[in-house]
């Protein structure tokens, strides 16, 4: 069987192409001058590489039509202290030797014994160049021989040198360097692509460069120019890099271009915040929305991650609905985003019930809302601890970092305001520029909370560069939510690292806004925020008069935790309050009430 690109080629040609299966190479050999000729041969005819895959006994393994990574290997696992026992030779129909980026990275993704890049020109073999691993510092590099001729290769003691190599990895203790690392690219602006490095960091990558091109057009084969594709491949090489992150969409043929020119897997901006989401989710019903968001975003180019680059397992753009789950067929993947739609309906019914029950116990609903690491999180914690009902809550810490998206599910906690009145606090997934559009429409129903909320907390970063960018992000999604009229606190977060200039500029430009500027790490004014929120809240409270039996104390208890107490008398019958309760207390409690 031929591997690799054998569309529209003459079924003759493919006979005459497995005739190098009953071909052997001797033990001590790289390569025979038989099979070389008939590759050749073929690179002439068909003008394109043609790959053989030879294990160390000598026997033909593959046959491939296309580069060096059609070769169909197992994939080795560094652990087991060995290399692949396969060596690939493989043809460059433009005379050229030079191994490329991708043959670079099949040598050490697939732990070749050797690669071998022969130049043809009109059928003539010009030069030969051969890869090896070898290690450097504790991991797997590789070195080049280069401009060989086929005597030289003919001499060269190859199992000797694939013996020393296994040796040097046992030695050194190679360990497999599986760590991410990425230079990320961008033409838009430069907050953008500072928001990318962020994003690549929330996601375990290290950014190790970045890539500016200022380009009015958009080059349709990849995405940037050529030159520049040249300059990242470089980079790719010297930095190490494993991945090329963009800040913007490709489409499905940039992404297989680029990645056969940079020889790295190459991912773009929506399916980093797709793998971010993706990681984060928590709850069954985040986790349904992200997979059906990347069912939808891949389903729509089914993106190559090149042959080798998706074998090779891991890493970013290749968890979530899983390769498998890719690899059927584009019914099967109708089915499953029709199913995960269905399911998503039905929770969304359930959580309408839920919320609804939550209105009918009239707690009033606050939500806090903001660009991503704003400090929203923070925030909802530091009101829980500092606005907690004592012992009636269970305090469940929200997962905040200094990373974004830090929350991916809504959370709703109580909190008790300072007038005594409870109030239920909704933390927010943060938003971010460029959301993809597959995420906006997934993640509408979790910000549906927003929706029904009776004070929005829209909380800024003060500290940020691009303060007024952000707001206006925000408000942008606030007004497709349908929710621009609704009373909103504009909270000036991480005012101890703003300015006191800073703070004042920010205020006379959002003079439309109540304003409160806080610190929430640093609980500065936090009882102000708390205050300024009561203010808001529609007043449901009721002043009374209760008289509580001396046998009934528990109740007395009951309205400390549960309502306002402005003053406490101790009457003979029992123990008068005077209270501000709510619709729920007032009526537990309405046997006690004094007219
Ligand atoms: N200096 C300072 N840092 C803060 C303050 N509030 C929050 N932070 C930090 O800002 C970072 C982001 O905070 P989060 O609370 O996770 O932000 P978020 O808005 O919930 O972010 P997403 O969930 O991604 O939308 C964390 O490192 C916080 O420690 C503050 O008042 N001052
Ligand atoms: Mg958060």
């Amino acid at each position: 069987m031929i591997y690799g690109n054998v569309e529209g080629v003459k079924n003759a040609f493919l006979s005459e192409l497995e005739l190098i299966y009953d071909m052997r190479v001797p033990k001590y050999s790289l390569v025979t001058e038989e099979i070389l000729n008939v590759m050749m041969r073929f690179t002439k005819i068909l003008e394109k590489e043609v790959s053989v895959g030879i294990d160390r006994k000598g026997n033909i393994i593959s046959v491939a039509i296309g580069d060096s990574t059609s070769v169909e290997i197992p994939l080795i696992d560094i652990k087991e202290r060995k290399l692949s026992g396969v060596r690939i030779i493989h043809t460059h129909p433009n005379g050229n030797p030079k191994l490329s980026a991708l043959d670079i990275s099949a040598l050490l993704k697939l732990k070749l014994d050797a690669i071998l890049a022969v130049g043809v020109e009109e059928g003539v073999l010009t030069k030969i160049n051969i890869g090896f691993c070898n290690v450097k510092d504790y991991t797997l590099d590789f070195e080049e021989i280069k401009n060989l001729s086929l005597a030289e290769v003919d001499k060269m003691e190859f199992l000797e040198k694939v013996k020393e190599i296994e040796n040097s990895i046992i030695d050194n203790d190679v360990v497999e360097d599986d760590k991410e690392k990425a230079i990320i690219v961008g033409t838009d602006t430069y907050e953008s692509m500072q928001e990318l490095a962020e994003l690549a960091k929330a996601c375990d990558v290290a950014v190790l460069e970045s890539v500016f091109q200022n380009r009015p057009k958009i080059d349709p084969a990849y995405y940037i120019g050529k030159g520049k594709v040249e300059e990242i491949g470089h980079l790719v090489q010297t930095e190490r890099a494993n991945v090329v992150i963009f800040d913007d969409e490709l489409s499905g043929s940039q992404v297989r271009n680029l990645e056969s020119a940079l020889g790295v897997k190459v991912i773009d901006r929506t399916t980093l915040i797709l793998e971010i989401f993706a990681t984060r989710a928590k709850t069954k019903e985040a986790r349904l929305q992200v997979e059906l968001a990347q069912l939808k975003y891949r389903s729509s180019r089914l993106i190559g991650l090149g042959t080798i680059l998706s074998r090779t397992g891991g890493g970013i753009g290749t968890r979530g609905p899983g390769e498998k789950k890719l690899e059927v067929d584009r019914r099967k993947i109708k089915e499953t985003i029709y199913d995960l739609s269905e399911e998503l309906k039905k929770m969304k019914k359930t959580r309408e019930i839920q919320r609804e029950k939550r209105n009918k116990n009239s707690v009033p609903q606050i939500a806090l809302v903001g660009y991503t690491n704003a400090g929203k999180s923070t925030l909802r914690n530091k009101l829980c601890d500092v606005a907690s009902l004592k012992d009636v809550t269970k305090k469940e810490k929200v997962f905040e970092a200094n990373m974004l998206f830090a929350t991916l599910d809504t959370t709703t906690r109580a909190i008790n305001l300072l007038d005594n009145r409870l109030a239920a606090l909704t933390d927010t997934v943060g938003f971010v520029r460029k959301l993809p559009h597959e995420l906006v429409e997934a993640f509408k129903s979790t910000l549906e909370e927003v929706c029904g909320a009776d004070v929005l907390c829209h909380v800024v970063d003060g500290s940020s560069e691009d303060v007024r960018g952000q707001i206006e992000a925000v408000e942008e999604v606030l007004a497709e939510l349908g929710v621009r009229d609704k009373p909103t606190i504009l909270v000036i977060n991480k005012m101890d690292l703003c300015s006191e200039e800073t703070l004042e500029k920010l205020k006379e430009d959002n003079l439309n806004y109540e304003i409160v500027e806080i610190s929430a790490r640093e609980e500065i004014n936090l009882d102000v925020l708390l205050n300024k929120v009561a203010e808001f809240l529609p007043n449901r409270l009721t002043k009374v008069q209760m008289l509580i039996p001396y046998t009934e104390q528990n109740q007395v208890a009951y309205l400390h935790r549960n309502a306002n107490v402005i003053n406490e008398y101790y009457e003979e019958e029992g123990t008068l309050l005077e209270v501000e309760v709510d619709e729920e207390v007032y009526n537990k409690l309405r046997e006690f009430i004094k007219e």
